[in-house]
């Protein structure tokens, strides 16, 4: 068997390396005469997958080891016969500590306390739902958005509109789609931007498109009450640097780069590959994920609870980082070309970054004499399951 897949797929040898020949490549290179004799087909993001690039392969079964599918022409490779398999929730608690990140960089320029504002989720599926319980579990109140659930009669949604009218923070967290009664693409278009509540911190982590990104560069331009963090970008791998500039964080699609997001992706793939072929999966993410390290979190008996919080959720993940690398990226890219290889290659040599178990992260917080002991506990269960 002959396996194509995305260099950025980690774990591939021992994973797969038992099923036959494997051809790694940047998934951008990714075509049509490089899977000319190829059986699967594994991708990440970044390479489009249609019926058509397939025609004549022996391509049977396309995995992407990633959560979003808008890069993969679902109607037309199940028409075609192709099975198709993703990684749902694979990195979803690295995004929801993304947010989380990005809700004490704001609040810190702001001089405001994060969790007294009122927190909108659009798209309340494995992140949304994740961040809602998070947030939840720290006494902040959350308005919650998604017209599929809501129409299949699950309770507690709100509108969209009410969200804007209502919220002081919203969040993005749907696939991206391009046609149908509930499209995401320019969910959030001009009108609605011009609409946000004055200081309204809005956060994209989910697809460039999802944002009007033109709209929202012409409302920052007029607008400097909002705080805007932008994760994806409407044509990624470019980067607008006028938009960059204006928002107040900027990040190269990281929000959901744990090393334990990317592995159990590759895992999800794995399986569903071993299902396909109807060959038992005998490898495990826990024999070959690495342990994670201990966390470090020096905090004295009757250090105040937020103050506790704060140091443990910056030790968990610090948006800060992947801002300033961005921008220093952008500042130093002397084209277009350049700015989009840099883009990339921000993501390839992304540093090790491990998640946390922030239920038990949060629940330390309130009890500083103990808070060392659980986070570092924190730490090395909740990486892989
Ligand atoms: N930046 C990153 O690193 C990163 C990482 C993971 C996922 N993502 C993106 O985030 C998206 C969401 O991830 P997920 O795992 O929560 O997906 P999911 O499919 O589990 O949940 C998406 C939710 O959005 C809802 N939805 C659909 N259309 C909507 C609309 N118009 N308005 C409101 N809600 C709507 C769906 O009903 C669903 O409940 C992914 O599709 C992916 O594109 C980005
Ligand atoms: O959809 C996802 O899972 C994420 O957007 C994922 O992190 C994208 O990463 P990429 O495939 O581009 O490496």
């Amino acid at each position: 068997m002959h396996i194509v897949a995305d260099e950025n797929i980690p774990l591939l040898d021992e994973f797969l390396g038992e099923f036959g020949r494997l051809t790694r490549l940047p998934g951008r290179l990714i075509d049509h005469t490089s899977i000319a004799d190829a059986d699967v087909l594994l991708v990440r993001s970044v390479t489009r997958v249609s019926a058509e690039m397939l025609a004549g392969t022996p391509v049977r079964f396309v995995g992407t080891c990633t959560i979003g599918t808008d890069h993969l022409d679902l109607a037309g490779l199940d028409a075609a016969g192709i099975e198709v398999a993703s990684a749902p929730g694979c990195n979803a608690r690295g995004v929801v500590e993304y947010v989380l990140s990005c809700l004490l960089t704001f609040a810190e320029r702001s001089a405001s306390r994060w969790q007294d504002r009122v927190v909108g989720i659009v798209g309340v599926g494995e992140v949304g739902s994740r961040l809602a319980t998070v947030l939840q579990a720290l006494g902040v109140k959350t308005l919650l958005c998604d017209p599929p659930r809501a129409e299949r009669g699950e309770p507690g949604f709100a509108d969209i509109e009410e969200l804007i009218r209502h919220c002081d923070v919203i969040s993005c967290h749907v696939p991206l789609t391009m046609d149908g009664p509930h499209q995401t693409r320019h969910l959030f278009d001009g009108s609605r931007l011009a609409r946000l509540r004055p200081g309204t911190w809005l956060i994209n982590s989910s697809r460039g498109p999802v944002v009007d990104n033109t709209a929202l560069l012409d409302v920052l331009q007029r607008r400097s009450d909002l705080l805007v963090a932008l994760d994806v970008w409407e044509h990624e791998p470019l980067v607008t640097p006028e938009l960059a500039a204006l928002c107040a964080l900027a990040t190269p699609h990281i929000a959901g780069y744990s090393l334990d997001g990317k592995l159990r992706g590759t895992a999800q793939i794995y399986q569903a590959l071993c299902r396909f072929l109807d060959v038992p999966a005998t490898m495990t993410l826990e024999q070959l994920a690495p342990r994670s390290g201990a966390g470090e979190w020096l905090v004295e008996p009757g250090t105040p609870e937020d103050w506790a919080l704060t140091r443990a959720l910056r030790l968990v993940y610090d948006v800060r980082d992947d801002d300033a690398r961005l921008r220093a990226m952008l500042a130093a890219a002397s084209s277009e070309q350049a700015s989009r290889e840099g883009f990339d290659r921000l993501r390839k040599d992304y540093p090790l970054r491990r998640e946390c178990n922030l239920l038990r992260v949060i629940t330390a917080a309130s009890e500083p004499q103990v808070a060392r002991r659980v986070l570092a506990a924190g730490f090395d269960s909740g990486g892989v399951e």
